[in-house]
């Protein structure tokens, strides 16, 4: 969607921005583009709206190339997010949402429908927040007024320039989560510039590591911190890039372990039989739906002394059978399938457990992940990025032996 052929941008008093990148962004892909402070990642974005020419290569958007491009026009295809929100400070909210559809001669009615749709979209109540002008709100609502106004014209292409930029950590986040849900509908082809790699990691289908003008790496979030191709691209992403890697490495189902399962209306004896012939220290326990319940330890179903009907289990002849429901625990915890280890093991530190059970699409149980098979899971998944091969088919002795 947009190809960048040997791109070169000299600026005139000598400053070579850009050398010679080659890059290409998919249809629908959203590329972070990420380095330190003037490795020249605002020269390469400005070269896709034309509001900074190539020195020499050329720049395709859907197979045209730009340059044969009325920019005025080219413009209207791109929506474009920049740090400094730039809204109109004597315009209110829905009148600088609406800039584009009143360049393009939308008619009133138009215009406001259209921008009220937007502004609910990325989270704003126009009833609420339209007649305002840019200083009644705070810096998270007008990036938030920023990226309506960006996407008003619905343009396939989204360039954003730090456009999360200039607010705090924590509205960063919240405005980042957003964006990720909207472009998860939306499918935008996005260029997006940043100077933080976690940001860069967290957003990005791709991310190009950009050292002084040039592309380092140019691959999948989890491959720039499993696999760096450069000394220059581990020293970016940081020494902790094995704990980013958490946020980025989804569960898979052979990472997971198999304890014995019960049924909560198992008698408690053959719970036990079973327990004891796996040595296990505890059963997951599934109700008569199949779902998750909770957990069964062998300490309470007497399967941790000698043999015989000891502690919990010592019963009366004559009462009812004693079940796994009887000394079976909740478990709330689960995740499911595909969620990044990241969450499975802040989940095990929030609920003190050491394990975690997870789910599959449809709610069932399908094993559960331990602290150690997390860890396995995480190197497995750095050694399938280095030799280029599915996580899938890593050995684990490769893994015990790393
Ligand atoms: N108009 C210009 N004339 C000369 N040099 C320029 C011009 N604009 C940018 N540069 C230089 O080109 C290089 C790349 O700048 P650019 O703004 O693209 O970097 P950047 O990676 O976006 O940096 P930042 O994150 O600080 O915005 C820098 O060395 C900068 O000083």
């Amino acid at each position: 969607m947009i190809r960048f052929e040997n791109v070169t941008k000299r600026y005139p008093d000598g400053t070579t921005a850009v050398h010679d990148l080659s890059l290409e962004v998919a249809e629908g892909e959203l590329v972070t583009l990420v380095g330190p402070s003037g490795c020249g990642k605002t020269t390469t974005m400005k070269m896709v709206n034309r509001l900074i020419e190539p020195s020499s290569g050329r720049i395709l958007l859907d197979g045209e190339d730009i340059s044969a491009v009325d920019p005025v026009e080219l413009r209207r295809r791109i929506g474009y997010v920049i740090q400094q929100v730039g809204l109109f400070p004597h315009k209110t909210v829905l009148e600088n949402t609406a800039t584009v559809p009143y360049l393009l001669g939308w008619s009133k009615a138009e215009r406001r429908e259209r921008a009220a749709e937007l502004l609910q979209l990325v989270g704003l109540d126009p009833a609420r927040y339209g007649d305002r002008y840019p200083d009644q709100l705070s810096g998270g609502q007008r990036q938030r007024v920023g990226v309506a106004r960006a996407l008003a014209a619905d343009p396939p292409v989204l360039l954003m320039d730090e456009p999360f930029g200039a607010v705090d950590p924590v509205v960063r986040e919240h405005l980042q989560t957003e964006f990720l849900k909207l472009q998860s509908t939306l499918h935008k082809t996005v260029l997006f510039v940043t100077h933080d790699i976690e940001e860069a990691v967290r957003l990005g289908d791709r991310i190009a590591v950009y050292g002084d003008g040039r592309i380092e790496q140019f691959d999948p979030p989890a491959k720039v911190l499993g696999a760096p191709a450069t000394p220059y691209v581990a020293d970016f992403v940081g020494a902790d890039r094995g704990l980013k890697r958490l946020s980025v490495t989804p569960i898979e189902r052979g990472d997971l372990e198999a304890p014995p399962v019960v049924h909560l209306d198992d008698p408690l004896d053959k719970a036990r039989a079973r327990m004891r012939a796996d040595g296990a220290r505890w059963a997951v326990v599934l109700d008569d739906a199949d779902e998750l319940h909770g957990w069964l330890s062998a300490e309470a179903a007497g399967a941790t002394g000698g043999d015989g009907a000891e502690g919990a289990t010592a019963q009366d002849e004559t009462a009812a059978p004693v079940t796994v429901a009887d000394h079976a625990r909740r478990m709330e915890a689960w995740l499911p399938l595909g969620a990044p280890l990241k969450q499975a093991f802040s989940s095990m530190l929030q609920h003190d457990a050491g394990w975690i059970a997870v789910l599959d699409e449809a709610d069932r149980f399908v094993g559960v992940l331990t602290p150690s098979r997390l860890h396995e899971a995480l190197r497995r998944s750095i050694d399938a990025d280095e030799r280029d091969v599915s996580r899938g088919e890593v050995e684990l002795e490769t893994v015990a032996d790393a």
